[in-house]
């Protein structure tokens, strides 16, 4: 599968002209555990790449910010509060659907148990994560993490 993503910073390939298709935020969580592993989640059914594992997150509604968003949607997906949140780093990536700008937000404290309330499954992963498909705007970033000190590392 061709891999079109723009990361700030690292150029992974070539996107379209921001000109030519209007952008979608979205904010995206790295759940990130004390033993460094991180949650990914599958799309739900009915959603484009349903079945994809990806971060959690989704779109910043209008009149949202980011950290609002993603608040929103911890609560909406997984049913849990989240502490401090940083934004990591800002990628773009043009699906055949939408061309999406993902802010990158790490979050290391939340309360809560984890719940799957869009009947997704949930797994926590170390890099490289060792369950597929993995949707192609978190490619970039999932390489990013692998060089992250603090990050669980999957030795073969
Ligand atoms: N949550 C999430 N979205 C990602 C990741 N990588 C990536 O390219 N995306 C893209 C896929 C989608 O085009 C977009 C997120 O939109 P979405 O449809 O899942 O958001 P949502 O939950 O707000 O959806 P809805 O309310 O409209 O149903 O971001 C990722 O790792 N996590």
């Amino acid at each position: 599968m061709a891999v079109r993503a723009r990361l700030r910073g690292t150029t992974t390939g070539v996107s379209q002209p921001d000109s030519v298709r209007a952008r979608i935020e979205v904010a995206v969580g790295i759940l990130l555990r004390a033993d460094g592993r991180f949650l990914l989640a599958t799309r739900p059914p009915g959603k484009p790449y349903a079945g994809y594992w990806e971060f959690p997150g989704g779109k910043v509604e209008r009149g949202e910010s980011v950290e609002q968003a993603l608040r929103r949607e911890m609560h909406e997906e997984l049913g849990i509060a989240i502490g401090p949140v940083a934004v990591w780093r800002t990628s773009e990536h043009d699906y055949p659907h939408a061309a999406v700008r993902l802010h990158w937000c790490i979050v290391q404290h939340w309360q809560g148990e984890l719940q799957t309330r869009e009947g997704q499954d949930l797994s926590w992963q170390a890099c490289p994560p060792d369950v597929a498909p993995v949707l192609p705007g978190a490619y970039p970033v999932l390489e990013l993490l692998a060089s992250r000190t603090g990050v669980a590392q999957r030795h073969a």
